[in-house]
């Protein structure tokens, strides 16, 4: 078949972002290239044939040991060639194979199977594999940075923020820990579901009809075969395994690719100038503008967030495929194709977030500038509640009304409090109460009011250090 340039690809998989992640991609396709799928299916027929061979031909050690060359000796282009003249592409395998194996063995080249027996069986195989020697391996490296930030900056002060505006501190560790929990969990439970994808040797509708023909204990026969590779059978069938195995891993793939886009999100987010908290790696060489020569562009993370835009919508086809006429149609053939430009999108999402977490420069001393650009009204919460557990019911209303005139007037909440001498002494009172510095200091130093977040941000990094063994459980 004709070479062709990566540049006169259609996807940018195929030319950009492979370039982008030459090595990550170069692994996916071992997995999710059509010739990967050729292969896979190669696997499924021939270990269903070495079946037959142990139940019809005294499971003899030449024909098993001669089955074992076949799936090298099949290219792609045969099987396409061949289904130009079947136009069913299961069927132009088998003649393949039939040329291949042993001449004895030919005539049980697939028997008993229908085309969604092998095709479902191998995709099972390869998305397991794909998951679990690709894209879990990425998603580990991405927790490991999470949990290093979460770790080194579990102490550095930051303004915690909602609705874009300062609420109250928290630290930078703690706000890390978010996403390493987030994700943690999440590569948890994709693991999990990556060793749950089931095969099926059933027959047309599901009902063991052909292999009943061939052997008292179909079920046993289709066992015997999942197992030696590595699957076991889905519980129900029709011509298809149950949809719901792989969906439910898709479906949590997309729940990592929105913790991935929100955490692309807030780093954007915290490089905007005014707030300048945090920026991503930019060497002399690169350029952020091709015409304001002073932009830093936050355009890593940003292309984190685009690939999401252009990926996670494809749930609603990954949905759609759930869905099958009686025993099965073929509407779900050409869209689950797919699901291998969704893998490489999400694989190329989590390189990049990878990259920007490695090279991540936190401007400590922006942050603790930033807590303290709202004087200490990120400390009217404190107030209030000091206030209230000193016996005043109307904590709350005189506190903000202290705030509105901390606006109005350019002063202190501080200073505000020292002025109303009833205030300011039940505020003292909780103070020395619960054994913290009195007023003026306690004023002064916002960023110690963060409650347990850097017990948290230390908690949650212990936890997803230990991430493997989460993972050995589900092995
Ligand atoms: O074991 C069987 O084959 C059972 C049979 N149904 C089919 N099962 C599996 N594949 C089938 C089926 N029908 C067509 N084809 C072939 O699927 C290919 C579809 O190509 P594409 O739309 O590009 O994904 C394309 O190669 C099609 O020829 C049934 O009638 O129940």
């Amino acid at each position: 078949m004709e070479e062709r340039s990566i540049f006169h690809c259609l996807s940018p998989l195929d030319h950009r972002y492979y370039l982008a992640n030459r090595n990550l991609f170069d692994q996916l396709t071992g997995y999710l290239s059509e010739e990967a799928s050729i292969q896979y299916c190669i696997k499924v027929e021939i270990a269903l044939l070495k079946s037959h061979v142990n139940l019809s031909m005294k499971g003899r050690p030449d024909l098993l040991s001669a089955l074992d060359s076949v799936e090298a000796s099949v290219s792609p282009s045969e099987v396409y060639e061949e289904e130009e003249k079947t136009q069913h592409n299961i069927r132009a395998l088998v003649n393949v194979l039939k040329r291949k194996v042993p001449e004895e063995t030919a005539p049980y080249v697939h028997l008993g199977a229908t085309s969604v027996d092998i095709l479902d069986t191998a995709q099972s195989m390869r998305m397991r594999d794909a998951v679990r020697n690709v894209i879990i391996p990425t998603l580990l490296k991405v927790e490991e940075e999470l949990v290093r930030l979460c770790r080194d900056n579990a102490e550095v002060p930051q303004v915690g923020r909602t609705h874009g505006q300062h609420a109250v501190p928290i630290t930078f560790g703690f706000a890390m820990a978010e996403y390493a929990s987030r994700l943690g969990k999440s590569i948890i439970q994709i693991n999990r579901l990556a060793g749950d994808l089931r095969g099926k040797i059933a027959g047309a509708v599901g009902s063991y009809n052909s292999t009943a023909l061939l052997t008292s204990d179909p079920e046993g026969f289709e066992a015997e075969i999942l197992e030696s590779l590595g699957l076991k059978p889905s519980e129900t069938a029709t011509q298809m395994v149950e949809p719901e195995y792989l969906l439910r891993l898709l479906l949590e793939i997309n729940v990592a690719f929105g913790i991935l886009a929100n955490l692309a999100d807030d780093l954007r987010h915290l490089q905007r100038s005014e707030i300048n908290e945090v920026r991503e790696l930019f060497k002399s060489e690169q350029v952020g503008s091709s015409t304001m020569p002073q932009k830093r562009n936050p355009w890593n993370s940003e292309h984190v967030k685009s690939l999401w835009k252009a990926f996670a919508p494809r749930v609603m086809t990954f949905f759609m495929d759930q869905i099958s006429e009686h025993q099965r149609d073929l509407s779900n053939s050409a869209s689950m194709r797919f699901i291998a430009d969704y893998l490489a999108g999400f694989a190329a999402a989590a390189a990049r977030s990878l990259k920007v977490l490695k090279s991540l420069h936190v401007n400590a001393a922006q942050m603790m500038k930033n807590i303290h650009s709202s004087g200490d009204l990120v400390l009217a919460e404190a107030a209030y509640i000091l206030l209230a557990a000193a016996g005043e019911s109307e904590a709350h209303e005189i506190i903000k009304q202290l705030t509105l005139r901390c606006e109005k007037e350019g002063i202190s909440l501080a200073t505000a409090i020292k002025d109303n001498s009833a205030v300011s002494e039940l505020v003292s009172r909780s103070l020395k109460a619960v054994g913290l510095p009195e007023a003026e200091l306690f004023f002064a130093r916002q960023e110690q009011y963060r409650g347990a977040a850097v017990k948290k941000a230390r908690e949650i990094a212990d936890r997803y250090e230990g991430i493997q063994d989460f993972l050995k459980e589900d092995k």
